[in-house]
């Protein structure tokens, strides 16, 4: 769990090197892992053998319900914990080998070591920024006001930190993750504890972050609020990677439906000519109050077990539709959302724990 938001991983990391080759097979991915295994000493495998990859410039979304394996795997990109067995690349440089080139272009918000209770969020910014060897010290403040003001936290920079709610602490934990710029984020649970407000404006300042070209990893138990930022997703389940690639992909090949609203006498012809187009599992709703009926079918390949190219696309079954006489009310393509993927893929709610 993620309970208690610390300092950055990278705070005590030297200043980068200069020019050094990369060692290692190189990638072009922000973050790519190989057979990531870690296996503890009670014998649990809190993370089996996962391909991590993580598009340059992607907002990954990296989510599983409670147990999953998450942050065992993040704590292991980040060389906080030793790998059972496979390979991290961060950057294109293996790690932990690179960690002191690398490290310093990685910002992270994961449990760690803690703030200290009695400074205040602005002087413990200055403490992490102060052992940065790299960081101009006549800049310091105004680098820890600008973080600070990122994250919302301008007006209670001064208080300590043993005041903060657990959303605040969170929010510090952050501005130090955006000390200085960074090529990659790796966020654990960044919006653990805030209030819906805080979870947009996380939201937000990722996407901004983003924009801005740098690569984020994102983890999250709470699919719904991630999902909607994410360029890319992949979704753990009991240690394994189960899913993962472009969003849009994810949720386009499975259980996509169009969805029919025509007036009750056309409801049996909106059904044949579904079922006449190969579309499978076309079903009819009963009539609604208001005399009209909606008819939907799948629309996916994997689930009507045919390849995708011998669907006909949603334009052409809406002209099919037309041609058949059918009264079109409305016509929609339904996709399912990520957290509905997820149940279909595991059976079981995102939340479960393991
Ligand atoms: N140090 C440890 N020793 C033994 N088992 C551990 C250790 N750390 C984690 N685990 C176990 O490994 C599994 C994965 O835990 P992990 O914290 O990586 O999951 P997570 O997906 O991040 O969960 P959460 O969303 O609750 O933070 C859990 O069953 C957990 O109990």
């Amino acid at each position: 769990m993620t309970t208690a938001p610390g300092a950055t991983a990278t705070a005590a990391a030297p200043a980068p090197a200069p020019e050094v080759a990369q060692a290692g097979p190189v990638s072009d991915d922000a973050i790519r892992t190989h057979g990531l295994t870690k296996r503890f000493r009670t014998g649990q495998v809190a993370v089996d053998g996962i391909d991590l990859a993580v598009p340059r410039g992607a907002v990954y979304g990296f989510l599983g319900p409670n147990g999953s394996g998450k942050t065992t795997t993040i704590r292991m990109l980040l060389g906080l914990v030793a790998p059972t067995a496979g390979q991290v690349h961060l950057l294109g440089e293996p790690m932990p080998q690179a960690a002191s080139r690398v490290l310093p272009r990685v910002g992270a918000l994961v449990e760690g070591p803690a703030f200290q209770p009695y400074l205040s969020g602005r002087a413990n910014l200055a403490r992490l920024d102060a052992v940065d060897a790299s960081a101009d010290p006549r800049t310091a403040r105004a680098r820890s006001d600008a973080a600070l003001d990122r994250v919302g936290l301008g007006a209670a920079a001064d208080k300590r930190y043993r005041q903060y709610s657990l959303g605040m602490k969170q929010r510090l934990g952050l501005a130090a993750a955006l000390l200085r710029p960074r090529d990659l984020l790796v966020l654990d649970e960044p919006t653990n504890g805030l209030d819906p407000q805080g979870t947009r404006e996380v939201r937000h300042l990722v996407r901004e972050l983003a924009d801005a070209g740098t690569t984020v990893l994102v983890s999250s138990h709470l699919l719904a609020e991630i999902e909607q930022v994410c360029t890319h997703v992949g979704i753990m389940g009991g240690g394994r990677l189960l899913l993962q690639g472009p969003r849009d992909q994810l949720t386009a090949r499975r259980g996509s439906r169009v969805v029919v609203r025509t007036p009750q006498a056309d409801g049996p012809a909106a059904l044949a000519e579904l079922r006449r187009l190969g579309l499978a599992d076309a079903t009819a709703e009963p009539v609604a109050a208001d005399g009209t009926v909606t008819v939907s079918a799948a629309l996916a390949d994997d689930v009507a077990g045919e390849p995708a190219s011998a669907l006909p696309a949603p334009q052409d079954v809406a002209g099919a539709l037309v041609r058949a006489g059918v009264g079109l009310l409305a016509f929609d393509v339904r996709r399912p959302s990520l957290e509905q993927v997820f149940v279909e893929l595991t059976g079981e709610g995102f939340d479960v724990a393991r």
